[in-house]
């Protein structure tokens, strides 16, 4: 793991919590991003080395929408930036901890992605991300 990539927060609105981010920040998202493999609509703020992701679903079956449902609004993943996903997710496992990807997929921001269960993680969800490089 190399650094901290992102943090992302679950929002019910997510222009409020656009205006209300780039109010508390100081400074514009630079993307928003639709993810349709996860049903959800991104915006990124860059802070520093690491980057705010505001995440709200789009669908029912979203992770993000069924999160809202039970916990409300607030912090959802921490992201972690790596070299080499796949290795990566043989350590993990190897390691013991329980995966919710068999593959990485393709997430928001130029990224492959994959998840760690909270609980193998204390409690949190983690996320890693691996970017994409265009040949
Ligand atoms: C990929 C695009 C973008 C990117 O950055 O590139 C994203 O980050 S997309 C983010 C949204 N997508 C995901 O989160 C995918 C991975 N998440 C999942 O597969 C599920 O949300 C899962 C398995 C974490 C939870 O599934 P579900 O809600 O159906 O199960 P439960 O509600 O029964 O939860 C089981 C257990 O986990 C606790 N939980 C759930 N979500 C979280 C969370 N975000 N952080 C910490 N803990 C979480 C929940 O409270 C249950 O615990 P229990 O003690 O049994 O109550
Ligand atoms: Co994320």
């Amino acid at each position: 793991m190399t650094n901290l990539e992102h943090l992302g927060i679950a929002v019910q609105d997510l222009k409020a919590a656009t205006a209300l981010y780039t109010s508390l920040l100081g400074i514009a998202p630079y993307k928003q991003e639709h993810v349709a493999s996860e049903t959800v609509d991104t915006v990124f703020f860059r802070v520093g080395g690491s980057k705010i992701e505001l995440l709200a679903g789009t669908a029912p079956e979203s992770a993000i929408t069924k999160y809202l449902e039970k916990k409300g609004e607030g912090i959802h993943h921490v992201a972690f930036e790596v070299n080499d996903i796949r290795a990566e997710m043989a350590r993990l496992r190897a390691e013991g901890f329980v995966l919710l990807n068999e593959e990485p997929k393709r997430g928001a921001d130029n990224k492959l992605v994959c998840f760690v269960h909270p609980k193998s993680a204390a409690g949190v969800l983690v996320e890693l991300c691996q970017e994409i490089i265009n040949a």
